[in-house]
């Protein structure tokens, strides 16, 4: 299934934070949303996730109109979501938390934790552990468990990298690349090598709009990289 984004506008209050944005994440594809801080990236996928309703616009998911569709039935279309700063229940165990994400999508009994779980396997170690007390690093790794377990289709994962630390970064990496193929990934990051070494294509946002676009290989760093550079 692809995602198609067009001519999406949104605002907050009389500020434009997203214009005209228009791409696609095409079935099976790893694409990277990349643009400096505030340049839109968050609030487009709020946007896409149903957190936030566009001013104007429309987002279709394998030709199907999902623009106005609340958040939990897109995840039950089977787009999931890692949201800037995970968002973890700090209260909750690790094996609570993912659960809790099972439970709701009904995979609870289908093998889909033991699949999350051997993907990070520190999360067995801390399975009893409140969330609340996880690194970065091991938050990071929950809050993809409880995505994976719900057998995403399409994975959004807005800064995977954003505080972590070097090794667990390389871990990240990995992982996603070894989900690449198997679902589609929306990428959002401003760590250029890390979405350089995964993506096939390039969307670049300045100001909330598009300024470039492009697939691996046709799309340069430079080009990339104007945008992106302080
Ligand atoms: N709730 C809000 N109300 C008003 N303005 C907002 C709100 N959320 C974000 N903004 C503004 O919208 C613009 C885009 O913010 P957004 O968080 O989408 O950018 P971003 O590219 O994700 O940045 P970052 O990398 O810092 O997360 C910024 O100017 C920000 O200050």
């Amino acid at each position: 299934m692809d995602l198609a984004v067009e001519s999406l506008d949104q605002h907050y209050g009389s500020a434009q934070v997203l214009r005209n944005v228009g791409f696609a994440v095409p079935q099976g594809s790893c694409v990277a949303v990349l643009g400096r801080n505030g340049a839109g990236k968050s609030t487009l996928l709020r946007c896409l996730m149903g957190v936030l309703a566009p001013t104007s616009g429309s987002v279709r998911w394998g030709g199907e109109e999902i623009t106005g569709l609340p958040s939990h039935l897109r995840s039950r279309k089977g787009i999931a979501y890692v949201p800037q700063g995970r968002e973890i229940f700090g209260e909750l165990s690790v094996g609570e938390n993912i659960q809790a994400a099972a439970r709701a999508h009904g995979t609870l009994k289908d093998g889909s934790i033991d699949e999350a779980v051997t993907l990070f396997p520190v999360l067995k170690e801390m399975w009893r552990r409140p969330g609340g007390q996880l690194s970065g690093g091991q938050q990071q790794q929950l809050a993809f468990a409880r995505a994976l377990v719900t057998r995403p289709k399409l994975l959004i994962l807005d800064e995977p990298t954003e505080g972590i630390q070097p090794s667990i970064v390389q871990l990240i990496e990995d992982t996603i690349a070894s989900l690449k193929g198997r679902m589609s990934i929306l990428l959002v990051e401003q760590y250029l090598d890390f979405a350089v070494s995964l993506a096939d294509h390039f969307v670049v946002l300045s100001r909330g709009a598009v300024v470039e676009h492009g697939a691996r290989g046709v799309v340069t760093r430079e080009q990339l990289s104007r945008h992106i550079a302080v």
